[in-house]
């Protein structure tokens, strides 16, 4: 679906030449210190930030080709810095700038867990609310829960589970996992919380620097040796019997 190829940034902040493709049905997790450059290198591979050099395609066209009403249908970003601007209900608000009908919106409310909120002001709402919402309107806005047969488009989320509770992070990041898997999405996440990367990405980036320094499966990626020098902690990594990755966790 996203190819990278020799992809970066040349002005600061830089992003060195990747080579890569991010494909249909793939929940892949971006990982690294603050800092790092993750923002931006969402902002490349949503076009939001045009590379500067090589060249980013989507569905094989550069995304310098995509008019803009065609990429958003194709793919959407859910940014860390949450603009509400006016007092929609939140049901508008989630159809805001889309094609969405009553069903699509309904659904997409119901799969992050906001039906009960759907005519409340959006300024009203509490910051986790505030973020889900963002993320039914992404998913609104790439018709991602009525892709009959299609696949379901490129999501992009910076930091989605900052604002979440423990339950509602694992909520959110089962339905990634699920639209990537059954709605053949690809879908690519920051994510601070190393465990949430590790349990439930398929792939993990690792990036120092505005330079992605690892990439693979979340052990390959996530081992404790590589994360010490990283993000300068000490950690501690946990066999669960019933977990198949390890879990991390930071020492006193
Ligand atoms: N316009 C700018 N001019 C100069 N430096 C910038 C500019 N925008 C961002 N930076 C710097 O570039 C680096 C990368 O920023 P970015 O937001 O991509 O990091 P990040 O990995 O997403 O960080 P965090 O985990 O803190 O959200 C940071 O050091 C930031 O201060």
């Amino acid at each position: 679906m996203l190819e990278l190829c020799a992809a970066g940034l040349r002005s600061v902040p830089t992003i060195s030449a990747l080579d890569d493709r991010i494909e249909a049905g793939e929940l892949l997790a971006i990982v690294g210190p603050n800092g790092a450059g993750k923002s931006t290198l969402l902002g490349l591979l949503s076009g939001f930030r045009p590379a500067e050099t090589g060249c980013v395609r989507l569905d094989k066209r550069p995304l310098s080709d995509w008019t803009p009403l065609r990429l958003a249908k194709r793919r959407a970003l859910v940014a860390q810095r949450l603009e509400l601007g006016f007092d929609w209900p939140l049901r508008e608000l989630v159809a805001l700038g889309s094609e969405a009908e009553a069903g699509d919106v309904h659904r997409a409310l119901d799969a992050l867990d906001l039906l009960p909120l759907a005519d409340r002001g959006v300024l009203s709402l509490s910051g986790g609310e505030r973020q889900r919402a963002m993320i039914a309107r992404a998913l609104c806005q790439l018709g991602s829960l009525n892709a009959n047969g299609e696949d379901g488009g490129l999501l992009l989320l910076d930091e989605p589970t900052s604002a979440l509770d423990i339950g509602q992070q694992q909520r959110l990041m089962r339905l990634l996992r699920r639209l990537a898997e059954s709605r053949r999405m690809a879908i690519c996440c920051v994510l601070h919380d190393l465990n949430l990367a590790a349990r439930f990405a398929h792939r993990v980036w690792l990036l120092e620097q505005g330079q992605r320094i690892a990439s693979g499966t979340p052990s390959e990626v996530l081992h404790a040796a590589q994360l010490e020098r990283v993000f300068n902690a000490q950690l501690e990594l946990l066999q669960s019997q019933h977990l198949s990755t390890p879990v991390l966790a930071l020492r006193s």
